[in-house]
């Protein structure tokens, strides 16, 4: 049986990054901390310096082994001890998470923590299998990640869809259907790692994301017999390495808190992990039930608060840029250090464990049989109420039959009455049959509208009966699912843990197979080729702004024809993204030097940034073959005698500078664009319409991406939008401002605003959520490909997702806001000023010229604010003692009657209703994203850009 429990405090290390290239090269090394063997002390020149004490301290200069030396082989021995342990890595973007969990899995000095971890942790089973005889142990290894709060396996092939977490009173957080591999060496691990590590660059690249956005979670769990006299003990250990998403976006998210409130739950994780750390260290807490509002901070339980030993290591930058971040690593990793967990050596026989669990599958499996019976029993109630309610029915329907009849027979009797012809005794006949009828049916009448009366209280008491059964029912079935999930998750650790050298000695090779088929899928494989040739065979290796995703996806690139695109029958490479059609281009081996590109029609393929021309191009290694807009390869020619440098951290950001100063502006607005440069030109100078042109690339290729999106997804799930146009608006200032506008559908002008973004902030805050969004229907368009748009609609998390295409968040119209509000503040004071010295001599030239003249200015947009003028005008006025009787048609200019935004957008007088070159000031209503309306005056103009 597991033995008592020991309390301890997470134990916590910092370890400072080097300063990057860039940041050497960029003016940004500058120091802002400084670290000893145990603490880290904050240098900063504005506040007071701070110091922060941890369980070691490492500085830009300690080596990979020393990080693994103090604190990964402390997990080891408590694996071997049978503890379980974690350790997880936290600090913002680049910190060095990846770095140290991981580090370059292929270079022995730069391992991390983890392939390091495998390697010793083999060599110390084989110690032990050679020191002690009996000693046996069997290393299981899962790999999964969370993104955008679902859990992905990454050792498995295909769509596998999302997994769930459990938590099971002993055996902890438990993931059903995660792929568990059994492995005896650190090559087999490796060979694991680099599969998930392939799955993750897949998965990032065709949904434009970068693993700082994921949790990814790697766990060994070790099972070994010992034999003691008297008979053998069985234990066993898990310990789980957790790289963690880039902490900045969660303060990002809690500062503006825009994603959580859209229920984009990226770092929905991070920051219930942040709550439920604060919470652990309050005196006396005992739950926490924050636990269960992230999936990461669910898998993680144990390891937080339970049965396991636990390490954090914190990544910090030292960089004085960086600073704010750093502190707020500092912080957590400071907080983390007061968290205690109880660990327990797991020391339970497989035959106990495997019978708890078949006895925790009767007790499960009698509560089904209860629930299934008293589902039987509730559609029985249910029955019964619907019968009597059709019983009520059918005695309306007589009731009302009867007064049709009775108002037959009155009708019926007034006309033989009436009759000339009729016979005096026939006539009485018939009236006493007739009053005889009608007595009885009065008769019926009243006992149904006696009966009626009850009739509606019991309707009343039966609609509160049914309500309360249906919700009954709901509750059951929800308990039914949960049982037979619970079962199923039983049943799947029942199964892993029963399996004997034979099983798992199968189930390795049948996993082995599965994913060599899976690469061969996707194009990673040798198939066609001399084994002899594959190391002189040319290659395209991904870039990825990711380092930890950079170099996963290697394809090789036989002599002869490889197709790539999305289509696997047709190509060799197949990927799947955006803009990569079925064919999108050919690669022609020569003779594994001299090799050539030509496009396939579809798609797009650019070398070196520049679009690849019809006749096709020769490719040289080193050369970057960008296909679609979310793949980039570096092309290795290994043969190619003096071969470049190989491929730098920078190598991903160079090769998208490349594409944007190849990018040409879509055509469409590329008239447009150029108007704007020479206004801009003509007020500015050269920069700005330098950088406006920039922008503007950057716009169009955005547009051009989120219109790919758009064109993937059925109208009805994109909120009505149809199109993303670039669009250039300027401020108030008459500064220009490239936009991404999301267009409803429409006639000509009249197509309906639905957002408006700044370039860089739709880039960053948008693309990816259009994405995330595209992954999510397609895996729906994959559970259910018949129905998969019904279906999306139906479900109920995909709501908040319409937001996605649509708000109008543009942040200077913020800014906009309050320099309006500013101005009318001086306006109110100009006014005043002007009030108070009415009395004496009214001065209208002076303050007529002042204003005429700010109002010629504004109109052109001259680069200062119309309030400093005001302020300016004011104060002289002041000064002057001047008043003057009014201010003619200026509050006019800011406002006129208010309007909805969408008829000013629609109307076409937002876009086109002011003159070339003119900029004009409207007032608009702007919807929130709350929906709410907000009256806000723009001084924006957009420009007509589209030709024609
Ligand atoms: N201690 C270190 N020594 C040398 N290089 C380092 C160190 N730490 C980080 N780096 C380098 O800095 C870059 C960013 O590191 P890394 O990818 O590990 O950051 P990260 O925190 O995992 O980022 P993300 O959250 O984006 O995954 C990499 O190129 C890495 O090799």
């Amino acid at each position: 049986m597991a033995g008592d429990s020991e309390a301890s405090n997470i134990r916590v290390a910092v370890r400072c990054r080097p300063f990057s290239a860039r940041e050497q090269s960029e003016g940004e090394a500058k120091n802002a901390l400084a670290c000893t063997n145990n603490a880290v002390q904050v240098l900063e020149s504005t506040r007071m310096p701070k110091s922060f004490t941890y369980d070691h301290v490492f500085g830009c200069s300690d080596s990979q082994e020393a990080i693994f030396e103090a604190i990964g082989l402390h997990l080891l021995d408590n694996a071997m001890n049978a503890y379980n342990g974690c350790i997880f890595a936290y600090g913002q973007t680049g910190s060095g998470k990846s770095h140290s969990i991981m580090g370059d899995v292929q270079n022995e000095a730069e391992q991390g923590i983890l392939p390091r971890a495998c390697t010793r942790l083999f060599s110390r089973i084989q110690e032990a299998r050679q020191e002690e005889s009996g000693f046996e142990a069997t290393v299981l290894a899962s790999y999964l990640e969370i993104y955008n709060e679902k859990i992905y396996d990454l050792l498995t092939g295909g769509d596998a869809g999302e997994l769930q977490v459990r938590n099971h009173p002993d055996l902890g957080p438990i993931v059903p259907h995660l792929t568990e591999c059994p492995v005896e060496s650190f090559e087999e691990a490796h060979e694991l790692l680099d599969f998930g590590a392939k799955r993750r660059a897949v998965g990032a690249t065709q949904m434009n994301a970068t693993s700082s956005r994921s949790h990814a979670v790697f766990t060994l769990q070790v099972r070994m017999v010992t034999s003691r006299p008297g008979g053998h003990i069985e234990s066993q250990a898990k310990v789980h390495f957790v790289d963690l998403a880039g902490s900045e976006r969660q303060k990002k998210t809690g500062a503006a808190g825009e994603r959580l409130k859209e229920g984009i739950g990226i770092n929905l994780s991070l920051t219930t992990l942040g709550r439920v750390i604060s919470e652990l260290t309050k005196p006396g807490t005992r739950s926490v039930p924050a636990f269960r509002e992230s999936k990461l901070t669910l898998l993680l339980k144990d390891a937080l608060m339970g049965n396991s030993r636990t390490e954090l290591l914190a990544c910090i930058s030292p960089s004085l840029f960086n600073l704010e971040e750093t502190v707020s690593t500092l912080e957590f990793a400071a907080r983390c250090k007061l968290v205690k967990t109880s660990a327990v050596k797991n020391e339970q026989s497989k035959t106990d464990v495997i019978q708890r669990l078949t006895d925790e599958k009767a007790v499960i499996e009698d509560q089904l049989r209860q629930e299934r019976l008293q589902r039987e029993e509730l559609s029985r109630q249910l029955q019964a109420l619907e019968e009597k309610q059709k019983a009520a029915e059918r005695a309306l329907e007589e009731k009302k039959d009867i007064e049709e009849q009775l108002r037959l027979e009155k009708q019926h009797e007034m006309e033989h009455q009436l009759s000339h012809c009729a016979e005096k005794e026939q006539l009485r006949q018939e009236k006493e049959k007739a009053m005889k009828v009608e007595a009885s049916l009065t008769k019926r009448l009243a006992e149904l509208a006696q009966q009626e009366h009850q009739q509606r209280e019991e309707a009343r008491k039966e609609l509160e009966l049914r309500c309360r059964l249906e919700d009954e029912r709901k509750q059951q079935k929800d308990r039914e699912a949960e049982l037979l999930a619970q079962l199923d998750a039983l049943k799947g650790i029942q199964e892993s843990i029963a399996l004997d050298e034979a099983q798992l000695a199968a189930r390795r090779e049948e996993q082995h197979r599965q994913r060599e088929a899976e690469l061969a899928k996707l194009g990673m494989h040798f198939v066609g080729m001399d084994l002899d040739d594959v190391p002189k065979a040319p290659k395209l290796v991904n870039l990825h702004p990711d380092p930890a995703l950079k170099g996963c996806l290697v394809y090789s690139l036989p002599m002869g024809e490889t197709r790539i695109g999305a289509d696997p029958q047709r190509c060799r490479v197949a990927l799947s993204g955006l803009n990569v059609a079925e064919e999108v281009c050919a690669v022609e081996n020569a003779d594994n030097v001299a090799l050539s590109v030509r496009s396939l029609g579809e798609g797009l393929v650019r070398v070196n940034g520049c679009v690849v021309p019809e006749a096709g191009q020769s490719l040289q290694d080193g050369d970057r073959l960008a296909i679609g807009r979310a793949y980039i390869f570096r092309l290795q020619v290994p043969e190619a005698g003096a071969s470049k440098d190989e491929a730098t951290p920078d190598d991903f950001e160079h090769a998208l500078e490349e594409i944007s100063a190849c990018a040409q502006i879509n055509p469409e607005w590329e008239n447009g664009v150029q108007k704007a440069m020479l206004l801009v030109k003509s007020d500015f100078g050269d920069e700005a319409a330098n950088k406006l042109l920039r922008q503007a690339k950057r716009a169009s290729e955005a547009c051009e991406m989120a219109n790919g999106v758009l064109q993937m997804m059925p109208l009805k799930l994109t909120d009505g939008v149809r199109r993303f146009e670039l669009s250039i608006l300027f401020n108030a200032q008459g500064l220009p401002e490239v936009c991404v506008v999301a267009r409803r559908s429409g006639e000509g002008n009249c197509q309906p605003v639905a957002g408006i973004w700044e370039v860089e902030h739709f880039w960053q805050d948008r693309l990816p959520p259009l994405f995330d969004f595209l992954t999510t229907f397609q895996q729906h368009l994959g559970a259910d490909a018949d129905d998969a748009h019904g279906d999306m609609e139906e479900t109920p998390d995909m709501h908040w997702e319409s937001r996605v295409w649509s708000d109008i968040s543009i942040s200077d119209f913020r800014a906009l806001l309050a320099e309006r509000e500013e101005l009318l503040r001086n306006l109110k004071s100009v006014q005043e000023a002007l009030d108070t010295a009415q009395a004496t001599r009214p001065p209208r030239g002076r303050v007529s010229s002042v204003l005429s003249g700010w109002r010629r200015q504004s109109s052109w947009g001259r680069s200062f604010s119309p309030a400093a003028l005001l302020r300016a005008s004011t104060s002289r006025l002041k000064a002057e003692g001047s008043p003057s009787p009014k201010l003619p048609q200026l509050e006019d200019d800011f406002q006129p009657p208010p309007r909805d935004h969408n008829e000013i957008f629609s109307s076409g007088e937002w876009s086109g209703g002011s003159q070339k070159g003119q900029r004009c000031s409207k007032q608009a209503k702007l919807g929130t994203n709350a929906g709410e309306l907000q009256a806000i005056s723009c001084i924006y103009l957009e420009l007509p850009l589209q030709n024609g």
